[in-house]
């Protein structure tokens, strides 16, 4: 029978593990030879390298062994049969079934949901044909030339930054049909800012909730309908909805259309269902999405080989629960050598904090041992010019996570005083890795660089739709045998519950906690 519910530090590996004596330099550890070798493909041209961090091979066998012990890559499995993996909510997790079937064909309330996944994104597709090609317009006859997504955490980040990654190169190649803006912040400047940017007769908003209940959305819906109105626009022929079929918003009648997803699929997973196609679609057509699905649906595939050295996936998550459990290590910095993945980190800070920023199990006891990390991150080179001084000399070690890419999205490279910017980009790259882990002596103090920082590095020749589903999908693998190994819960987030329930009890005027109220007080006048 299928042991799922081990904590780790009940696992014989673990305890193998926390035997070993940890690298004792990795200066000498990433020799030339380990940094040609120690990868892991991730197919279409990307790697997965782990050179630089402090692994060495009594290390990773230890680490197959805790990823066998906590059978992960049979609950894997499990999950993509539809097994009840959500169990706080009682849902399944079908995330994987939006880009591709691997397991099971999962059947609820007589519907494959393959199947329906598929409908719905073949429902965008037909619809954005329309819009792409002027059947469908805005209330004053205009064709559409803008897009404009308003949501919130999951049903914002994921589905912006996938669009901010891809419209450069899109652009550059003559092939982005329209231009992407958002809405998500309840802050009224944020509306208020996009709103005075968009031409609003020729812009079609998709209004993205899947509870269809949160207060942010739904605020700068009205916002946005009113400000149609002002224009004598009728919202319902400038809005289409995606949503889940149980929620209120599915009975509402002032869409276009809607395009729905479902309980299965979480707001911070949701990138590769009706979420995140909506507006993918909208602003660069079918193929390139369904290019970006295939990559993603890749990954799922590598993630299920139960050996760690061809499970990029699984060796990440492995080695982040080293350097957590381990070694201490409190945070994980995303450093993305790319503009065009500017707003990656921050959604991989939701995919990670609100999936693994959990203290108990899924049993509901308390754990005794360090889960998610802190998540944060800039895109190189930017960083390096903010917070990179502490990286380098701080009290924290904090591990890195670098991205890198042999060529630019825009084609419009080209050599100043005897390099290109793509070349002093990813020279900057591997100088940061080699200092990191190598650092430097020098008499005066303050000059020392200790190194000892681990990074690791996924690199590929370019950030193409596949090479972006591929991007997505490790990560949210990542978080997922992490999940696993930690033994709890990524798909629930009540943590996000209480702020909430206080915030409607400020908006109701019916506070009960008296420092809730002196707060209130201040922001009175
Ligand atoms: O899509 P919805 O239901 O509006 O939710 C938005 C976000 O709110 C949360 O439920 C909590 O902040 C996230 O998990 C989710 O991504």
């Amino acid at each position: 029978m299928t042991k799922t519910t081990n904590n780790l530090d009940s696992c014989e590996a673990f305890a193998q593990l926390t035997a070993l004596q940890p690298v004792g330099n990795l200066a000498t550890l990433l020799t030339p030879q380990r940094v040609a070798t120690a990868q892991v493909a991730m197919d279409d041209g990307m790697w997965f390298n782990y050179a630089a961090k402090a692994v060495d091979e009594p290390i990773l066998q230890a680490l197959q062994q805790l990823a066998d012990e906590q059978q992960v890559v049979s609950q894997y499995r499990q999950l993509l049969d539809g097994a009840v993996m959500n169990g706080s909510e009682q849902r399944m997790v079908l995330h994987h079934l939006t880009r591709g079937q691997l397991g099971a064909d999962v059947v609820h309330g007589g519907t494959s949901l393959r199947d329906f996944y598929q409908q719905q994104l073949d429902r965008i597709a037909a619809f954005c044909v329309q819009v792409h090609n002027g059947e469908v317009r805005g209330g004053s006859g205009e064709r559409f030339t803008r897009v404009c997504q308003i949501g919130i955490g999951g049903s914002d980040l994921g589905p912006r930054a996938m669009y901010l990654a891809l419209a450069h190169g899109q652009r550059s190649q003559k092939q982005l049909k329209l231009e992407a803006s958002f809405i998500s912040n309840v802050d009224p400047d944020d509306a208020g800012q996009v709103l005075a940017e968009l031409p609003l007769s020729r812009t079609l908003f998709i209004l993205v909730s899947k509870s269809g209940t949160t207060q942010e959305t739904l605020t700068n819906e009205s916002l946005v309908r009113e400000a149609l109105r002002s224009q004598e626009l009728d919202p319902a022929r400038h809005m289409v909805a995606v949503t889940s079929e149980t929620s209120p918003l599915a009975q509402s009648k002032g869409f276009l259309t809607s395009f729905y997803m479902d309980d299965f699929v979480g707001g911070r997973f949701s990138s590769t269902s009706a979420v995140g196609a909506a507006v993918l679609m909208l602003a660069f057509g079918e193929t390139v999405v369904k290019e970006f699905l295939a990559g993603a649906h890749q990954q799922d595939c590598l993630a299920l080989n139960p050996n760690v050295d061809e499970n990029p996936a699984l060796l990440d998550a492995l080695i982040g629960v080293y350097e957590r459990n381990v070694l201490g290590y409190p945070a994980t910095a995303v450093l993305p050598y790319s503009q065009a993945l500017s707003r990656f980190p921050a959604h991989l800070q939701q995919l990670d904090m609100e999936s693994n920023g959990k203290s108990v199990n899924r049993q509901g006891q308390a754990v005794r041992y360090a889960t998610g990390p802190v998540v944060f991150g800039e895109a190189g080179t930017n960083g390096q010019h903010s917070f990179y001084q502490l990286l380098h000399q701080g009290t924290d070690r904090i591990p890195l996570q670098f991205i890198g890419f042999l060529r630019e999205q825009g084609g419009s490279d080209r050599v100043i005083q005897g390099s290109t910017s793509q070349q002093k980009l990813n020279a900057n790259l591997m100088a940061q890795i080699v200092a990191f882990a190598k650092g430097r002596r020098h008499k005066e103090a303050n000059k020392v660089f200790v190194g000892q920082r681990p990074s690791s590095l996924i690199y590929a020749a370019q950030l193409t739709p596949r090479v972006l589903g591929s991007l997505l999908a490790h990560f949210e693998n990542k978080v997922m045998f992490q999940g696993f190994l930690w033994n709890i819960n990524s798909f629930d987030q009540e943590g996000v519950q209480l702020g909430k329930m206080l915030t409607q009890q400020v908006l109701g005027g019916r506070v009960e906690d008296d420092a809730l109220d002196a707060y209130c007080r201040l922001f009175q006048s």
